[in-house]
């Protein structure tokens, strides 16, 4: 058997969402540099889900659809506050809260695919309020519900901060919505499609995709880095920090990628915004600590920054607390995870790879009490 460990560059599905090709994204064969210019959140959302950009009327269809569906059903609420609190995180709350949602949602296991887009619908419209009820109750505060005349970036810094948010704000934001909603065959999105293909739920497959994007080797590097950038402190001690770790062979946190080479199409747009933000809260030592270490791992290991990198002080120059760096990212990619998930059920096959075995050979079972 030949073994391709982590399963480094094997095709395991046709898709039709996005594709990583000579390290351009595009979703829908739409460039990732022209949708983060050019296109809100929702209509990444719609594209792809519909494989087309939405006219006018379907926008608003969706953002109804959207605002609509934003509250969460009391049980959820009340459940956070049995969480032991100070042990939770985010990410874990999250994971839970989706789970406990599809106990109250009636079409929870009915496949047909008109149930399971309704279910895409209520999920994508829920995640802004879990992640804000969340942060908000374990802080001693009422959660805040969503408002119908504000869009989805807008409304999530709403229902965080109870605020209003600045336009400034608002479009950093959404900007990195678009730019975290999905990316081919990713760790946590291949665990959702392989989690459905079992034709098991769109609840289980989401549950299931943000268990793998918790990790620090995936989504929870964007936490990880501004933990780094803040037990660095100041701009004097990047170098030695950074050089010890070279050094020690640990990996630096927000760098490196399994599919591109040159870089991430991504960081350039989030670089722009810390420069931006960083400026305008008076911390330009964020983003000047960020373009330092860039600096000495591409120089020393010649690995380009990933969506993780600048998207922490992004998220930190937004008041955000960092450990809600990684639910916001899923709060994104669960647009994306839910259009693999429809495109699974869509031509479904079991996904089960094969193992090649190292253990002993044949062996004689050897009751209890003969044991040495
Ligand atoms: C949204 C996302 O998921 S983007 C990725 C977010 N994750 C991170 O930023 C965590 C840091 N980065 C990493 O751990 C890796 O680069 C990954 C997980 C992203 C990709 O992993 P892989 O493709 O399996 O590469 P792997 O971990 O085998 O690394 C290959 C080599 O580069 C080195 N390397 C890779 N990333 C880093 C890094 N961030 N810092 C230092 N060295 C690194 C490895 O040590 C290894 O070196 P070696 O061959 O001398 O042993
Ligand atoms: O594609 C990957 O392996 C990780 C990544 O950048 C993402 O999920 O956005």
């Amino acid at each position: 058997m030949t073994v391709t460990r982590g399963l480094e560059g094997v095709v395991a599905t046709t898709s039709s969402i996005s594709s990583i090709i000579d390290d351009t994204l595009t979703y829908v064969g739409y460039d990732i540099d022209d949708l983060a210019v050019n296109a809100s959140f929702e209509e990444v959302i719609y594209l792809l889900w519909h494989r087309k950009l939405p006219t006018q009327s379907e926008l608003e269809e969706l953002k109804n659809q959207l605002a609509e569906n934003a509250n969460l059903p009391k049980e959820v609420l009340d459940h956070f506050k049995m969480y032991p609190i100070d042990q939770v995180h985010p990410m874990a709350a999250l994971r839970s809260a989706v789970s406990l949602l599809g106990l109250y949602d009636e079409e929870a296991d009915a496949m047909d695919e008109k149930a399971n887009f309704n279910k895409a619908i209520r999920l994508q419209a829920k995640m802004p309020a879990i992640v804000t009820a969340f942060a908000r109750v374990r802080k001693g505060l009422e959660p805040i519900a969503p408002r119908k005349d504000l869009g989805f970036a807008a409304n999530f810094l709403y229902m965080l901060t109870g605020k209003e948010p600045a336009p400034i704000e608002v479009e950093a934001f959404d900007k990195a919505l678009v730019l975290h909603a999905d990316h081919e065959l990713n760790a946590s999105t291949f665990t959702a499609r392989v989690c459905v293909a079992t034709l098991s739920d769109v609840y289980s497959g989401i549950t299931a995709a943000i268990g793998a994007l918790k990790g620090p080797l995936h989504g929870g590097a964007n936490e990880a880095v501004m933990k780094m950038l803040s037990e660095i402190g100041t701009l004097e001690n990047v170098d030695s920090y950074i050089r010890e770790k070279l050094d020690k062979k640990e990996k630096i946190m927000g760098f490196g990628h399994r599919v591109y080479r040159k870089g991430d199409p991504r960081a350039k747009h989030l670089r722009e915004m810390s420069k931006k933000l960083t400026e305008l809260t008076g911390e330009p030592h964020w983003y000047d600590m960020s373009t330092q270490i860039e600096a000495i791992v591409t120089g020393e290991k010649n690995l380009p920054p990933n969506v993780d990198f600048y998207s922490a002080s992004v998220y930190h120059s937004l008041g955000i607390d960092h450990d809600l760096f990684t639910p916001i990212f899923a709060v994104s990619r669960v647009s994306g995870w839910l259009a693999h998930i429809l495109e699974q059920y869509e031509n479904n096959r079991l996904i089960r790879p094969r193992a090649d075995y190292t253990g002993p050979g044949m062996q004689k079972y050897v009751p209890i009490g003969l044991r040495d």
